[in-house]
């Protein structure tokens, strides 16, 4: 048959975990084992602990080239990139409709031009943790972007290129060790679980009473040469589900998981399931506008975007208190990161490949993606008070705690700088701006023919973000989600007031409640001024 070199296992992903005996609790017993899971990691292993802190997120931003579409819109190239800092040159118009450039900075681990192929991709992200899951680690890659900006063109060949190499090391470094790989691919669309090798069969998700996640009859192939493993990669992809938007039809609004297992035979006693010794898991996660889906099209595509919302917000609250080295790490706040549970415990290495496209029409899906992936790093840096590192600029070095770290906010304060005299100019208040948000009687340049929906869901995200910016720093939001509100609120305790400064979300929140303060109301008032000036340009623009 097609798939001879892999031997299917139809059992659950989770039985052949170290020490897993599949002994499901009750509810109860599951809920309470869960608060208790990273602690417990803790008691089993303290030397963790005690350990120094390794570099264990890296992120990446990389930019595509222009494309045909943009080139004959004669849209232009907006980011220049030096080394691993990368300028947005945003045009935006002022109240006198004379257009002046906003530049923002941005500092990352890595920052990849166009020219840069996918072969440099992958040795610059994926191929450092290859060895380290031949030894418990749990790594997990994953592109983060707008719809088009080569999420998939940038993770497709990916996974083929890590197989390679983990089977190079199984076959000569730990030849005859007992290792085995596994392969497995799923796909998360609207919360629910479907096997993306198994007819796309809905699976469900348990946690067993030593918190392992486990997938219900996820189809795990062993799979020993390269050739099986593309196939596997290609039937997965054929079964993906894509659906239809406003912003690109063909785009993706599932996120999917492959994850590549290693495991290990003890003793070679072939009665025992083997055990899992390290994992790396490649996740393509679903356009990064599709929460502000929210407010068009169909029930369908709402709840879709809602979720998508609901989970990109998630995994960066995950990754952000997994670097602060936080006990409790929020994985309840999405179905997506409930999946990664045990990729965030023990000793994990997370990579981010933040995919932009360079195009004028795109800047403020650009300055979003940017943004989340500034604040998946720079602010955790921030908060930590043990590192005590120099504010000069240096070289980075691959596993080394980051010495831009120290860069970063540095970068950002001169922005906060210019941002505040920018405003004040208008008698705004300052110390209400956090930088970097837009002012909502600047009208941004908004792309051609997207001008409804992309400009209400901005501006709807603005407002949101605002709201819950203010409450969350005064302790009064009363939010439906508590459990997710709890990881919010946790992942904040650990940050500095500087930090706090530039806290830039980029991604839209879902709707809360709150109690409406000053700073709404002036919201308001700025929303009412803006919309009467829209209707006296309409007004002057159709007369005249
Ligand atoms: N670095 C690159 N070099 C050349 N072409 C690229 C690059 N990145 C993306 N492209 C091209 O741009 C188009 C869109 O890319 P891709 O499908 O990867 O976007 P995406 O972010 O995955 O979108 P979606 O969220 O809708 O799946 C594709 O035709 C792809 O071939």
């Amino acid at each position: 048959g097609m798939y001879d070199g892999a031997e299917k296992f139809g059992y659950s992903n989770g039985e052949g975990f170290e020490d897993s005996n599949m002994s499901f609790g009750t509810d109860k017993q599951m809920s309470k084992s869960a608060v208790f899971a990273e602690s417990n990691y803790l008691k089993a292993f303290p030397e963790k602990e005690k350990a120094a802190p390794v570099a264990k997120i890296k992120v990446v931003v990389r930019k595509r080239p222009l494309n045909k579409k943009e080139i004959s819109k004669k849209e232009e190239d907006i980011i220049d990139i030096e080394q691993n800092s990368l300028t947005v040159h945003e045009t935006k118009l002022k109240v006198d409709l004379t257009e002046y450039v906003e530049k923002h900075g941005f500092v990352f681990d890595a920052v990849l031009d166009e020219d840069v192929s996918n072969d440099e991709v992958y040795r610059e992200t994926v191929e450092p943790v290859v060895p380290a899951i031949f030894n418990r680690t749990k790594a997990t890659c994953f592109a983060y972007g707008q719809t088009g900006s080569g999420k998939t063109y940038t993770m497709r060949p990916l996974p083929l290129k890590a197989s390679q190499d983990i089977l190079r090391l199984m076959h000569h470094t730990y030849r005859n060790q007992g290792f085995q790989l596994f392969f497995s691919f799923f796909e998360i669309y609207g919360g629910k679980l479907y096997d993306l090798l198994n007819e796309r069969s809905k699976l469900c998700m348990r946690e067993d009473g030593k918190q392992k996640v486990c997938i219900v009859g996820l189809q795990e192939y062993r799979v020993s040469d390269l050739e099986t493993i593309k196939e596997l990669i290609e039937r997965g992809n054929a079964t993906r589900s894509t659906g239809t938007t406003g912003a690109n039809e063909e785009s993706s609004r599932s996120h999917a998981i492959l994850q590549l297992a290693i495991k290990r035979r003890v003793d070679g006693n072939e009665s025992k399931p083997p055990r899992l010794a390290g994992k790396l898991s490649f996740i393509d996660l679903a356009g990064s506008e599709r929460g502000a889906d929210t407010n068009e099209n169909d029930k369908q595509t709402r709840i879709e975007g809602a979720e998508i919302n609901k989970s990109l917000l998630a995994l960066k609250e995950c990754i952000r208190a997994l670097d602060n080295d936080q006990n409790h790490i929020p994985f309840r706040g999405s179905k997506l990161t409930e999946v990664l549970r045990d990729s965030f415990i023990g000793d994990s290495r997370t990579v981010m490949i933040s995919c932009i496209s360079p195009s004028s029409g795109s800047c403020e899906h650009t300055l979003n993606t940017l943004r989340y992936a500034d604040r998946v790093k720079s602010l955790s840096k921030g908060s930590n008070s043990k590192k005590d590192v120099p504010l000069a600029a240096a070289p980075l070095r691959e596993s080394s705690p980051s010495p831009l770290a120290s860069v970063v906010p540095s970068f950002s304060a001169a922005e906060v700088m210019n941002d505040i005299t920018e405003r004040s100019k208008f008698g705004w208040p300052k110390q209400q701006y956090a930088k970097e948000q837009p002012s909502p009687s600047f009208v941004d340049r908004i792309p051609k023919g997207r001008e409804d929906t992309e400009f209400s869901s901005a501006n709807g995200g603005y407002f949101n973000e605002q709201r819950s910016r203010v409450t969350a720093a005064t302790g009064i939001a009363v939010v439906p989600d508590t459990m997710y509100q709890q990881g919010r609120q946790q992942a904040r305790k650990g940050r500095d007031p500087a930090s706090e400064n530039n806290m830039r979300n980029s991604v839209a929140y879902p709707i809360r409640t709150a109690v409406p303060d000053e700073d709404d109301h002036l919201n308001d008032l700025l929303q009412v001024q803006y919309y009467y000036f829209c209707t006296i340009s309409l007004i002057q623009y159709v007369r005249g």
